[in-house]
């Protein structure tokens, strides 16, 4: 190939003998034609190495005929000696062979465990290990997380306050102190305020109907509330309306109704203003006329302004006594008052939206019988009260001229509650 490429020189074609001279000739014979000859001082640096390489050629040669060596004699000294090339078969292998070569393992079971800890050469001075970047959507992360708890402590905290403001435990204690034989009805009174002052946020407001038969303690139970109510948000934000009092002439009912109406939008816009809930306590509802009845429908069902909605509406009625008593009677072998409200509140309700649909709003709580023993407590409370020494036989007499429904299942139920405690008492 050096040959080829200074076929040029003179020398070579004279000085290489037959292999060269064969080259030359196979060159030109491929071309057809002579090649031109590169100007010498461009290839002087290459034509030396050449040059030397072929010095060295030469003598090697010299050295091989001294020798007495034929390229023909075998290879030449240190040279590697050929073979055929050997052809891999697995014949003859024996099963200690994949003892010697066992099969490779699962590789991503070879996979090591990168080690964490930085090692460091011991003596020189220590270098602290290079801190890993963090990106900056991991610290908006962190602060989106924190930012959400604060909220939702926050918002559970002035759930809280709120609660606090009306002072629900102050109130069940009272009422569980002062109401006597009506553990079912102010257990469901109370759940129905705790569920609705637990949020600021309502669709609705609520309507509260207590129900039950003359002397049961329903005004009574208004009284308490109201007052409750009057000590937490003012006595302005609580209306006690009854209508025999406000508007005892049926012709005025329009009027009336017009009016009632206005107080009401007052308060609950000075009750917005105060971010408080305000409470209406409608007794003697039976006797309310149709035109009041639908100015308070229109002002419940009205879901524009939020003020609307943050109110509390009760009604305190004998309405449906008859179904109370009734249950109370058949009922009487099992606790009837517990399962009071469940029972009656289908019945009830049906029997009270034929009256008027404003009942279809209102959560229903009924009052049941009172019985003897109840009666009693009334007439040691009102003999306190009044400065009465309460001697227990004279309560025993005074309980006797009460008028109870027959006896069933061991019960004596009042015909009239506790309604003519008052006026015995004060005859004493
Ligand atoms: N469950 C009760 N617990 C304590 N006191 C009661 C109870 N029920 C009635 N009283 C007493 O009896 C009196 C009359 O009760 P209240 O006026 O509340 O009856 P009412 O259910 O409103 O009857 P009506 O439907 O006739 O108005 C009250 O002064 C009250 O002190």
């Amino acid at each position: 190939k050096f040959c080829l490429f200074v076929s040029s020189s003179s020398s070579c074609s004279q000085t290489d003998g037959d292999l060269d001279g064969e080259q030359d000739e196979e060159v030109k014979s491929e071309d057809g034609r002579s090649q031109e000859r590169p100007s010498a001082p461009s290839f002087s640096a290459s034509l030396l190495a050449v040059m030397r390489i072929k010095q060295k050629y030469q003598t090697l040669k010299k050295r091989r005929l001294e020798l007495g060596l034929s390229p023909a004699a075998g290879p030449p000294f240190g040279a590697p000696e050929r073979s055929s090339p050997k052809i891999f078969t697995f014949d003859g292998l024996t099963p200690n062979a994949h003892a010697a070569f066992p099969p490779p393992s699962n590789p991503q079971k070879k996979k090591k465990k990168r080690r964490r800890k930085v090692l460091f050469p011991t003596g020189g001075p220590r270098r602290a290990a290079p801190k890993g970047e963090r990106s900056r959507a991991t610290y908006c992360l962190y602060l989106l997380f924190a930012i959400v708890f604060l909220q939702v402590y926050n918002a559970i905290e002035n759930l809280d306050d709120h609660v606090l403001r009306y002072d629900l435990e102050g109130l069940e204690k009272t009422l569980r102190r002062e109401v006597y034989g009506q553990q079912g009805a102010v257990e469901g009174l109370l759940s129905h305020l705790k569920d609705y002052l637990s949020t600021y946020v309502h669709n609705k407001p609520l309507v509260l109907s207590v129900n039950g038969p003359t002397g049961v303690g329903k005004s009574h139970l208004g009284r308490l509330l109201a007052g409750h109510f009057r000590s937490v948000v003012g006595d302005a934000l609580v209306l006690q309306y009854y209508v025999l009092h406000h508007c005892p002439l049926e012709a005025d009912a329009p009027h009336c109704a017009h009016n009632l109406s206005g107080r009401i939008s007052d308060t609950v816009d000075r009750a917005e203003e105060e971010e408080k809930i305000p409470l209406f306590v409608f007794d003697e509802a039976e006797h309310m006329p149709a035109e009041m009845l639908d100015a308070l429908w229109t002002l419940v069902t009205t879901r524009q302004a939020n003020e609307y909605m943050n109110a509390i509406y009760l009604f305190l009625s004998n309405l449906g006594q008859a179904h109370v008593t009734k249950h109370m009677l058949h009922n009487s072998s099992r606790s009837a008052a517990a399962g009071l409200a469940k029972e009656l509140a289908p019945v009830l309700r049906g029997a009270l939206e034929k009256l008027h649909p404003m009942w279809a709003e209102a959560e229903l709580v009924p009052l049941g019988l009172l019985e003897k023993s109840h009666v009693m407590e009334c007439f040691l409370e009102e003999m306190t009260r009044e400065g009465f020494y309460p001697d227990r036989a004279n309560i025993e007499r005074l309980a006797e001229e009460i008028e109870y429904f027959p006896a069933v299942g061991g019960h004596e139920f009042s015909q009239t509650g506790c309604k003519q405690v008052v006026a015995k008492v004060n005859l004493l």
